[in-house]
Order: C-alpha cells, then sequence, then structure tokens
C-alpha cells in the first residue's frame, strides 16, 4: 500500500496501539519554553520523577522576554513580575532536572520554533513535540512536529512518549513558478482565506510539488508554521538537499551525516494515492495576501476588495478593525510595522524586508519594530548591514523574542493603531488591546512601512 512521508515517520516511532486508537509514540526532540512548562515540572516533583531523556530535551525562553532596551541579556531586564518569575521558574526547573537550556542573554536563546532549526535539532524523520501550538513549523524540514498541552508535556518530559491519534493525510499540490514579490506567506495566507481556518482539522498536511521545491528551507517553515492556523496540528514537506544542506553543520547536526542523509533520503511519500484528499493551487495566479480582519481566513489577495458583511462574525470583525466592506486593500491605513515572530523572523526574512525599505524612510506616522527571532539571527543581520538599514529608514533593530507577536511581555502595539505584522494571528487583542493586526509577508510589511498603507510589492519589486 502507498504510504505518506507522514504514515512513514509515525509508522517508525509507534511503541504501542492500532491505527484508528491512540498510539504511543516515541518523541525524539521535546522543545520547552518558560509559559506552558511550569506545572509540567511542578507535576515531576510531586510525584517524584525524574526527565527521562534530558538529552532529548532543550529549552528556551522566548514568549516573556522584553526585546528592548537592548541588549537584554539579564534577568534584571525583566521587570513585570509574572515575566520575571516564569523565566526564573524554567531556569530553576533545567538546572534540578538537568535540561540543557539557552536561557536569556545567551548566544543561542530565541523563539523556540527558530532555535530549533538553527541548532540543528530539528531534523527530517524526527518526532519533535512543544508546549506550543507552532510546533508544525519544525515539518518543513520533514519532521513530524505538533504542539501539545501541558499535561502533556509532563507526559514526554517523565516518558519521553506521547499518545496521539493518527490523522488523515491530505496533500497540498502547489505547482508553477511565483510572481516576482509573492512569497511563502502567501501561499499559506491563501489556503487558509480560500479553504478557512479549520480546513485542516484532522489531518497532516503535506505541502508538495514543484513550487515547494524551488521555496529555500527557511521559506518552507513559514508555510508550516502556519498549518496550526488551517486547523491542521502537522504541516510537513519532504526533506531534500537543500534541507540536508541546512541541517549539516549545525552545532546539533548528526555526527554521521552519511548516514543520516541516507535515511532521510527514504522519507517521501509514494504517491498521491496515499493521501485521503488533495488539494492543488496554481502557483502563477497568486497575488500577495493581507488580513483584514480578526482570524486568519479573513484575509484577501491584494486585487480583491473586503468582503460583504454576511454573517455576525464579519460584522464584529469590522468593527474591531475600524474597517468597512468595499475598501481595496491599498486604502487599509497603516500606522505601525511589526517584522519578527517564528513565521518571518529568520535572517531570510528580514533580508527581503531590508530591501524594500534600504534607501526609504518609514511615512511620517509610521513607527516601526523589527525583532530577529533568534539572537544568532540578529548577529548575523548585524553582520550584513540590516541593522543600519532598519535604523535608517527610522524603526527599532531590538533583541529577540516573542515581541508583539502576542504581546505577553512589554511589547505591545496601541489600542486602535493598525499594525502590518509578519506574525501569523491576528485575533482580537493579540498585538495588544485593541490593537488591529493586519497579516502578510515581509516584503509587504516593509513597503506598507515606507507607504502608509498598503501597496502592491509587484509593482516595486
Ligand atoms: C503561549 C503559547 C502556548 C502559544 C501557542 O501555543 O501557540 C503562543 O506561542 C501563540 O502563538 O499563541
Ligand atoms: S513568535 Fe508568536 S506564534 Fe511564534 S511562538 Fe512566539 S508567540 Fe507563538
Amino acid at each position: 500500500m502507498a504510504s505518506t512521508i507522514f504514515d512513514k515517520i509515525w509508522q517508525n516511532h509507534v511503541i504501542e496501539g492500532n491505527e484508528g486508537e491512540p498510539q504511543l509514540l516515541y518523541v525524539d526532540l521535546h522543545l520547552v519554553h518558560e509559559v506552558t512548562s511550569p506545572q509540567a515540572f511542578e507535576g515531576l516533583r510531586e510525584n517524584n520523577r525524574k526527565v527521562r531523556r534530558p538529552d532529548k530535551t532543550f529549552a528556551t525562553v522566548d514568549h516573556n522576554v522584553p526585546t528592548n532596551p537592548s541588549p537584554v541579556d539579564s534577568i534584571e531586564n525583566i521587570h513585570d513580575k509574572i515575566s520575571r518569575l516564569q523565566v526564573e521558574t524554567l531556569q530553576n526547573n533545567c538546572q534540578e532536572f538537568g535540561i540543557k537550556m539557552a536561557g536569556i542573554g545567551a548566544k543561542d536563546q530565541g523563539i523556540v520554533h527558530v532555535i530549533g532549526p538553527q541548532l540543528g535539532l530539528s531534523q527530517p524523520g524526527k518526532i519533535i513535540v512543544c508546549g506550543d501550538s507552532h510546533t508544525s513549523t519544525h515539518g518543513g524540514l520533514g519532521a513530524i512536529a505538533f504542539g501539545i498541552g501541558t499535561s502533556e508535556v509532563e507526559h514526554v518530559l517523565a516518558t519521553q512518549t506521547i499518545w496521539q491519534m493518527k490523522p488523515k493525510n491530505m496533500g497540498i499540490k502547489i505547482q508553477g513558478k511565483l510572481a516576482k514579490g509573492v512569497s511563502s506567506k502567501d501561499i499559506i495566507m491563501h489556503l487558509i482565506a480560500k479553504y478557512g481556518a479549520n480546513f485542516g482539522v484532522g489531518y497532516a498536511l503535506e505541502f508538495y510539488g514543484d513550487t515547494i521545491e524551488d521555496l529555500s528551507q527557511e521559506a518552507r517553515m513559514t508555510i508550516t508554521n502556519m498549518a496550526i492556523e488551517g486547523g491542521a496540528k502537522v504541516g510537513i514537506i519532504k526533506p531534500d538537499e537543500k534541507t540536508f544542506e541546512y541541517v549539516a553543520g549545525r552545532k546539533y547536526a548528526p555526527e554521521d551525516m552519511d548516514a543520516a542523509i541516507a535515511y532521510w533520503s527514504q522519507l517521501y511519500t509514494d504517491s498521491e494515492e496515499a493521501f485521503d484528499k488533495i488539494i492543488t493551487v496554481d502557483a502563477t495566479q497568486l497575488e500577495p495576501y493581507v488580513s483584514w480582519g480578526t482570524n486568519p481566513a479573513m484575509a484577501v489577495s491584494f486585487s480583491e476588495k473586503l468582503p460583504k458583511i454576511t454573517d455576525s462574525n464579519i460584522k464584529q470583525a469590522y468593527e474591531y478593525m475600524g474597517l468597512e466592506p468595499g475598501i481595496k486593500v491599498e486604502n487599509i491605513p497603516v500606522e505601525w510595522i511589526f517584522i519578527g515572530s517564528c513565521t518571518n523572523g529568520r535572517l531570510e526574512d528580514l533580508k527581503k524586508a531590508a530591501e524594500v525599505i534600504k534607501g526609504h524612510k518609514l511615512a511620517p506616522n509610521v513607527t516601526g519594530w523589527v525583532v530577529p527571532g533568534s539572537r544568532s539571527v540578529k548577529t548575523q543581520a548585524e553582520k550584513l548591514g540590516l541593522d543600519k538599514i532598519f535604523i535608517d529608514a527610522g524603526c527599532e533593530w531590538r533583541d529577540p523574542g516573542c515581541s508583539a507577536c502576542l504581546a505577553m511581555n512589554p511589547d505591545k502595539i496601541p489600542a486602535g493603531i493598525h499594525c502590518a505584522s509578519t506574525t501569523n494571528r491576528n485575533f482580537e487583542g493579540r498585538q495588544g488591546a485593541n490593537a488591529r493586526t493586519h497579516l502578510a509577508s515581509p516584503a509587504m510589511v516593509a513597503a506598507a512601512g515606507i507607504n502608509g498603507h498598503f501597496v502592491d510589492i509587484r509593482k516595486i519589486s
């Protein structure tokens, strides 16, 4: 019987149970951050348990770290009591249970989904979990990666295993050359806008086709990052030469790369018959996308106008966003830009934004924040002089962290402000109480910053 890459990796990890019922899976990598781990460690302590495989567990701090004034290099920089307590607690827990941690100020610190791949911890063929919904990101390297809840974090810490129901397989076939300026962010925003925020529920999504093959390794991770915004816990892309090259030489890359590549090369979907469902996308027709509402499915392509009010959710979204049906995307005002997050806070994303911004200034009414996804992204960007480009344009060049992606820290967008953002969620209050988020690609966000409203990047790139 034909199998998908997802079936193959899954099967390689089943310890117990049959298909159709929960199965016990072995976990190769458990990533931990400060928000979803405190009670899990507490549970271990109460039951007098140890961490089963500290060597397969890696922690960092991201959601609660302030990103300004730079450098944020010690716990003393965290003034908010709850944030500080969470960061301190993780530090103490990691010390007590013998877990490696990239703490505040460490050179490996950053958003958990940026540092996993960057350190070579995330590898093809692995099962990777983290108490965070955007764990799907790591599927861009050909792993099965999904978010888990805090009680599951405790289970994985104690046993290095997890019970899961196997989802079905959906193939998303994407073919053709993208227009200049259209990016992987637009592919995933298109899918969610067209098929809704729940189309992937109960499925593992495999993205494939020549458009995907042409994308860089980093661009692929933007797609799998947002699989969860389409309702799928898992998004996966077959690993290829680009993936092998990406992993090679990283801090925690396999010692025997030849053996690893020999195994990774067997990870592919046998034929399309293995999918339970297939969606096809003609990439040549894709335009840049911008979200106008309060969930990622409330988005339109550049040439569309904002939709009619057909239900109460849409009505409420318009009220919250201070917008009206029929408006053109270019007439959406932009007063703030945010470049960062696990969706688009990697080096390549910063390069794309910098290319657009270079030599320009932010429009007079626009505030700009650039928050690299990790300390290492920040250092590399500075070597390339990207910091200077952003600062010259009038942006703030900040320290790494989740920052205003979710505003769990001091980084908040003020009420009523329209923020063009390279992030993945535009829920009410996501970037600050009553802040208005518009999701878009790094190039689109950068262009909006210098114009004070959205512009068609295809016309300027
Ligand atoms: C705080 C964390 C649990 C949450 C998630 O699970 O995704 C956050 O990262 C988010 O993006 O909303
Ligand atoms: S950057 Fe945003 S989406 Fe990613 S883990 Fe942090 S809060 Fe969640």
